[in-house]
C-alpha cells in the first residue's frame, strides 16, 4: 500500500482472448438485432391469423436476445487467481487466525453419520496449526446416531491426524483416502502405520454403520459417556431440547494426539427446536453456530462445508489466509469462495453436476467485477462480515487478538451450560439474527442473499480455483434428484431478484454494474422457463400444420438466425471443452439445461408466484447422498434414472413426445410424397431443425420411455397423462370429476379419443391450408399419446412416507358399495434404539366422520372393506414413539359397475366393462405385489436413499402440471379450430 517493500500474498491475471471474444460477442449481438428487426418488421396485423402466435415468438426472441445480453457480464472480464502461501508462512506462520469450521448435517439418513464423520475428519486434519482450529458440527436431525458417530472420531482423530502429518497424505478424509490408496509403496515405516490406521478405520467404520443400521447404539456404549443422557428429553427431530457437547475440549490437557500434540477442537450442536418455532433451515443452523462458536473459540475466519464435502487439500486454509491477510488488497475482501466439485462423477457427466461453465467461466467472470456469489459450501468468511460489519477503509483487523476457549477460567461443563441458550428458538426473537446479521432467513439459496448483502455491505469477495481441487462433494445421481435441487436454486434466486435485496435495485450503487448484471444471470434463471417452453412446442405444432415460422431458406432474414445458432453452439462447444468437458459431456449438458428450463424453472416460477401471491412456502428438499447399489450402477453406466414420478418429469415427456410425433408427421409427409422434401427444406428448415434436435436430445427420454424394463425406467407416465387427459375432457365437456379415479379416467380418454376421432375436424385430408396433407395430425397425436400410456405399464399407486407424529390421507370413493383395498407396511424406524414395539396406529373414517376401521400397534396390514357411503374417506396414522417411521401405504377402490353417460356409441359398452374388469384384476395382483414388495423391503430394513419431500407440495405440484396442461390443449384446439384461410401464421 504505497510502501516499496509490499509483496502481495496473492495475484490476480487478467484472461487472455479478450478483445477476440468482445468482437465476436459483437457479431452476435448484431445477429440477434436482426432477429428481433424481422419479428418486429413481419407482425401479422390485427385481425390476420397467427398473430399472436408470432407475437409470443417475438417475446421470446427479446427474452433470448435479453438474457444473452446479462450473460456477457460473467465473459467480459475473466480473472484468475494464485496464491503465495510460502510467503505466508514467513510472514506470519506465529500469528494465524483461528479458524472455525462449520459443518451442516440434517439428515442421518440421506447423510449417512460416517460420511459426516469424514468430512470432519479431513477439516481436523487440516495443515495448520490445531490449536487455532475448532469444527463444530450442526445437526438439524438432533440424531444420536450422529453423536455417536462423531464421538468415535473424535477417538480416531488421535490416530488419524498425526498419521496425516507425519507422512504428509491427501486427502485427508480416511474414506477418501483409503479408496484412493490401496498400499503405500516403498517406505517400510509408512506401510506399517498404514495397515495400523486403516485397521482403526475399518473397525469404527463397522460400529458405525452397524449402530445406523440398526437405528440404535450399543447399550455398553450409552452407558459410558455421558453425553447421551442429553438425550433423554428428545422426544422427535423437531421438538427438542439444545443438545451441545464439547467432544474434544481445547483446555483439556488430555486432548492430544497419540504423538503428544494438541487435537482441534471439536464440538457436536443440536440447535433446540419446536414445532411451533421455524427453523430455518441450513440458515438457521449456520447462525446459531456462528453464536455458539463465538463463545467457545471464536475464530477470526469461519469456513463452512456441507457434510458431504470433504477437504481435499489441507493447505486450503492458507489459500484462503492469503487473499485475507494480503496488506494491500486483502482488507476488502469479506469471503473467499471455492468451486465446488465432486467425488463421484463419471466421464461425460450425465447430469451436468460440475457446471463446469459456472465454474471454470463464469465465476472468474463475476470476479473480475468484485467477486463471486457465495454459494455455500467451501466458502471462508471472516466473522465480523458475515455478522454484518460494514466496509470502512479504516477498519483494522488485528490477527493476533485471540479470545480463545483454552484462556478461559471455567471447566467445560459450566461452558457448555453457559453457551447453550445461545442455541435456543427464543435467542434470535427481537433481535437481528437473519436480518442484518449472520445468514439471512427466508429464501431457499441462503448463501446467494448473504453474499449478496456482504458485498452491498461495501466489501469484495474472491474466488479461488485451484489446480488441486480444494474440496469434493457427493453430487445427484438421478435426474429427479437434479431437477428437484435446481428447482430450489432457481427458486431462491429469483425469489432474491424479488426480494429487497434484489441485485436489479437494492444493490443498484453499491455494487458494481457488472456484478450487478452477473447476479441477475443466476436470479433469472428461472423465466427462462417460459421462452424455451414456447420454443419447443409452438414451433413444432407449426411444422405439423405445415404453418412456417421463420424465414424462409432464401430470405436474406435466414442468415441471422443461421449465424447466432451455429455461432452460439459453436461457442459453448469450444467454451465447455476449453473448460475441460468432453463432447458428449457437452452434448449432455445441453440436454440438462433444456431439461431444467423446462421443469425446474418452471416450477420454481410458479411456485415463486405463489409465495408472492402468499399461497405457498418455500421449503428446502435435503439432496440425498447415498445411491442404492443399482442406481449407482446405472449412474456408473451413465444411464439416465428417471426413477420417481414427478410433475416435473410429465412435461419433459410430453414435450418429448409431441416433438417426437411432430417429426414423425414430417417424415410420413416426405415418404408419401417425395417431391415435398424440397418444398418443406425451403420453408420450414429452422422449424425441422428444432423439433429434430428436441427429438434427438431426448433419445435416452425415449429409451427410458419404451425400451427398458429396469428400476430407473421411466414410471407412471400413464397415470399422469391420465389425469390430463381426462381433466381436458372434463374442460371439454364442462364436467366435474374428481382426481383420483383411474378407472373413469381410463375410460373418459378413451371416449375422448373416440370422440376425436368422429369430430369433422380431424377427418383425414381436412383442406384447409397450404399444406393440407400435414393437417391431419391432431387425431394421430392422441394415439400416440393413447400408445404412450398404454405402453408403460400403469404402476401401483402406493406411497412411502416418513411419520413424525401424524399424517392424513383423503381418497374419493365414487360409489357405494365399492370395495376398498388397503395395505400400510412400517419399513423403517428412524431410531428405535430404546423402543422395540415400532408400530403405527391406522384410523379409517367414513365421509361423515363414522370409524371404520381402528388398528393400533401395527407394523403391517392388508385388509378391504366395502365402502357403505361414497365420498370422501380419511385414513389418518399415528406415530406414538418418539422417532421417524417410514411407511408404504398403498389403497385401491375396485368398482365393477360401469356406467358412463358419455359413452355414446353402445357397442362400446359390453367392451369397457370388460377392460375396466381387467384393468381390476391387473390392478389386484399389482396391489398384492406391492405389498410383498413392502414387506420384503421392511425385512431388508432398505438403506434406500429418501427424500423428506412434503406429500402435499406434491398433490399441488402435480395440481399445477394439470392446470397447465389443460392450458396447452386447449391452445392447440384453437390452434387446429382456425383451419381456414392461414397464408401464414
Ligand atoms: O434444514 C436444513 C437443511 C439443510 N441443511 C444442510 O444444508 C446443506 C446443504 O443441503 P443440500 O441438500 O446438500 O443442498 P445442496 O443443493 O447440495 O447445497 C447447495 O445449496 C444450498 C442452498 O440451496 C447451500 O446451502 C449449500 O451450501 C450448497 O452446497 C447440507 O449439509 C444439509 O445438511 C441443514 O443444516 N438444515
Ligand atoms: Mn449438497
Amino acid at each position: 500500500m504505497g510502501s516499496g517493500n509490499y509483496i502481495p500474498l496473492f495475484h490476480s491475471e487478467r484472461a487472455k482472448g479478450r478483445v477476440l471474444y468482445r468482437l465476436f460477442a459483437a457479431t452476435v449481438l448484431v445477429g440477434i438485432c436482426l432477429i428481433w428487426a424481422y419479428r418486429v418488421s413481419h407482425i401479422p396485423r390485427a385481425g390476420e391469423n397467427g398473430r399472436w402466435v408470432w407475437i409470443g415468438l417475438l417475446g421470446a426472441e427479446l427474452w433470448f436476445g435479453f438474457y444473452w445480453i446479462i450473460t456477457q457480464a460473467l465473459r467480459w472480464k475473466l480473472i484468475y487467481r494464485t496464491t503465495f502461501k510460502d510467503r505466508l508462512s514467513q510472514r506470519y506462520e506465529k500469528d494465524l487466525p483461528g479458524v472455525d469450521i462449520f459443518v451442516c448435517t440434517a439428515d442421518p439418513v440421506i447423510e449417512p453419520p460416517l460420511m459426516v464423520v469424514n468430512t470432519v475428519l479431513s477439516a481436523m486434519a487440516y495443515n495448520y496449526p490445531p490449536e487455532r482450529l475448532a469444527v463444530y458440527v450442526s445437526d438439524d436431525a438432533g440424531s444420536i446416531l450422529t453423536f455417536y458417530a462423531l464421538m468415535e472420531a473424535s477417538q480416531f482423530a488421535r490416530h488419524w491426524i498425526p498419521y496425516c502429518k507425519k507422512f504428509n497424505v491427501e486427502p485427508r478424509s480416511a474414506a477418501a483416502y483409503f479408496a484412493s490408496v490401496q498400499n503405500p509403496h516403498g517406505d517400510d515405516d509408512h506401510t506399517t502405520h498404514f495397515e495400523g490406521v486403516k485397521n482403526l478405520y475399518e473397525e469404527m467404520k463397522d460400529r458405525i454403520e452397524s449402530a445406523a443400521r440398526l437405528g440404535r447404539i450399543p447399550e455398553e456404549v450409552h452407558l459410558k459417556h455421558k453425553g447421551f443422557s442429553q438425550w433423554d428429553s428428545y422426544t422427535s427431530k423437531g421438538d427438542h431440547d439444545t443438545i451441545l457437547q464439547i467432544l474434544i475440549d481445547g483446555k483439556d490437557p488430555l486432548a492430544k494426539d497419540i504423538d503428544g500434540w494438541a487435537l482441534p477442537i471439536l464440538v457436536y450442536l443440536a440447535r433446540e427446536k419446536r414445532p411451533h418455532h421455524f427453523h430455518n433451515f441450513k440458515a438457521g443452523a449456520m447462525n446459531a453456530l456462528i453464536r455458539i462458536s463465538s463463545n467457545i473459540s471464536n475464530g477470526q475466519i469461519i469456513l463452512n462445508v456441507d457434510c458431504d464435502m470433504y477437504s481435499n487439500d489441507s493447505l486450503s486454509i492458507r489459500d484462503a489466509l492469503c487473499f485475507f491477510m494480503d496488506e494491500g488488497k486483502g482488507s476488502d475482501i469479506a469471503f473467499v469462495q471455492f468451486p465446488q466439485w465432486f467425488e463421484n462423477l463419471t466421464k461425460n457427466d450425465l447430469y451436468s453436476n460440475r457446471l463446469l461453465v459456472v465454474t471454470n467461466v463464469e465465476f472468474h467472470g463475476i470476479d473480475g467485477y468484485g467477486g463471486p456469489l457465495y454459494v455455500g459450501t467451501g466458502c471462508f468468511h471472516r466473522r465480523e462480515t458475515l455478522c454484518g460489519l460494514k466496509f470502512n477503509k479504516n477498519h483494522k483487523f488485528d490477527w493476533k487478538i485471540r479470545d480463545n476457549v483454552r484462556n478461559r477460567q471455567q471447566n467445560v461443563q459450566d461452558l457448555e451450560a453457559e453457551t447453550k441458550p445461545l442455541a435456543s428458538c427464543t435467542y434470535e426473537q427481537n433481535t437481528q439474527w437473519g436480518n442484518e446479521m449472520g445468514l439471512k432467513y427466508g429464501c431457499p439459496v441462503e448463501d446467494v442473499i448473504t453474499g449478496l448483502s456482504i458485498q452491498c455491505n461495501g466489501w469484495k469477495s474472491a474466488y479461488y480455483n485451484p489446480e488441486r481441487k480444494a474440496f469434493l462433494g457427493a453430487a445427484a445421481t438421478s435426474l429427479p434428484e437434479v431437477l428437484v435441487q435446481h428447482k430450489r436454486w432457481s427458486e431462491g434466486d429469483l425469489q432474491i431478484f424479488l426480494s429487497k435485496y434484489s441485485p436489479a435495485w437494492f444493490a443498484h450503487g453499491k455494487i458494481s454494474l457488472g456484478l450487478q448484471l452477473g447476479y441477475a444471470c443466476y436470479c433469472l434463471w428461472a423465466p427462462n422457463c417460459f421462452a424455451i417452453l414456447y420454443y419447443s412446442i409452438i414451433p413444432s405444432l407449426h411444422l405439423l400444420k405445415g404453418h412456417s415460422l421463420f424465414p424462409q431458406i432464401s430470405s436474406p432474414w435466414f442468415l441471422p438466425f443461421a449465424y447466432v445458432i451455429l455461432a452460439e453452439c459453436l461457442y459453448s462447444l469450444v467454451e465447455f471443452h476449453l473448460a475441460g468437458g468432453t463432447i458428449l459431456g457437452w452434448w449432455n449438458e445441453q440436454r440438462i439445461w433444456l431439461y431444467k428450463r423446462s421443469s425446474s424453472y418452471l416450477f420454481a416460477s410458479i411456485d415463486t408466484i405463489l409465495k408472492f401471491l402468499g399461497f405457498a412456502n418455500s421449503g428446502f428438499i435435503i439432496s440425498t447422498k447415498v445411491a442404492d447399489g443399482e442406481v449407482l450402477q446405472r449412474y456408473k453406466k451413465e444411464i439416465m434414472e428417471f426413477g420417481s414420478s414427478s410433475p416435473m418429469l410429465t412435461i419433459l415427456a410430453t414435450i418429448a413426445l409431441l416433438n417426437l410425433f411432430c417429426l414423425v408427421g414430417v417424415v410420413k409427409t416426405i415418404t408419401l410424397d417425395r417431391r415435398s422434401i424440397g418444398r418443406l427444406g425451403e420453408t420450414m428448415p429452422l422449424q425441422i431443425l428444432l423439433s429434430g434436435v428436441l427429438v434427438f436430445i431426448n433419445l435416452p427420454l425415449f429409451q427410458g420411455l419404451f425400451f427398458r424394463s429396469d428400476k430407473g425406467k421411466y414410471g407412471r407416465l400413464a397415470h399422469n397423462y391420465l389425469c390430463i387427459i381426462t381433466d381436458v375432457h372434463r374442460y371439454i365437456n364442462h364436467e366435474q370429476l374428481a382426481i383420483g379415479e383411474e378407472e373413469v379416467r381410463w375410460i373418459k380418454s378413451i371416449n375422448l379419443v373416440l370422440e376425436l376421432e368422429r369430430s369433422p375436424l380431424f377427418k383425414s385430408g381436412t383442406p384447409s391450408n397450404s399444406t393440407p396433407e400435414m393437417g391431419t395430425g391432431l387425431r394421430e397425436l392422441f394415439v400416440i399419446v393413447l400408445l404412450a400410456v398404454l405402453s408403460s405399464p400403469q404402476a401401483v399407486l402406493g406411497i412411502r412416507f416418513v411419520i413424525d407424529r401424524e399424517e392424513c390421507f383423503s381418497h374419493d370413493i365414487k360409489y357405494e358399495g365399492d370395495t376398498v383395498h388397503v395395505s400400510f407396511v412400517v419399513i423403517k424406524v428412524d431410531s428405535s434404539w430404546q423402543y422395540s414395539n415400532d408400530g403405527v396406529d391406522l384410523v379409517i373414517k367414513g365421509p361423515s366422520g363414522e370409524q371404520i376401521q381402528d388398528f393400533r400397534d401395527k407394523t403391517s396390514e392388508k385388509f378391504d372393506f366395502m365402502a357403505r357411503n361414497r365420498g370422501v374417506h380419511r385414513f389418518c396414522f399415528t406415530n406414538k414413539s418418539p422417532y421417524h417411521e417410514t411407511i408404504d401405504f398403498d389403497v385401491h377402490v375396485a368398482h365393477f359397475s360401469y356406467y358412463d353417460e358419455h359413452a355414446k356409441d353402445e357397442h362400446f359398452k359390453p367392451l369397457m366393462e370388460q377392460i375396466s374388469k381387467l384393468e381390476d384384476a391387473l390392478y389386484n395382483i399389482q396391489f398384492e405385489q406391492h405389498w410383498l414388495e413392502a414387506q420384503t423391503d421392511r425385512q431388508a430394513i432398505v438403506n434406500e436413499a429418501m427424500s423428506r419431500r412434503a406429500i402435499h407440495k406434491a398433490f399441488y405440484e402435480s395440481a399445477a402440471l394439470v392446470g397447465a396442461s389443460v392450458l396447452q390443449v386447449y391452445l392447440l384446439r384453437r390452434l387446429f379450430e382456425r383451419k381456414l384461410g392461414m397464408s401464414r401464421v
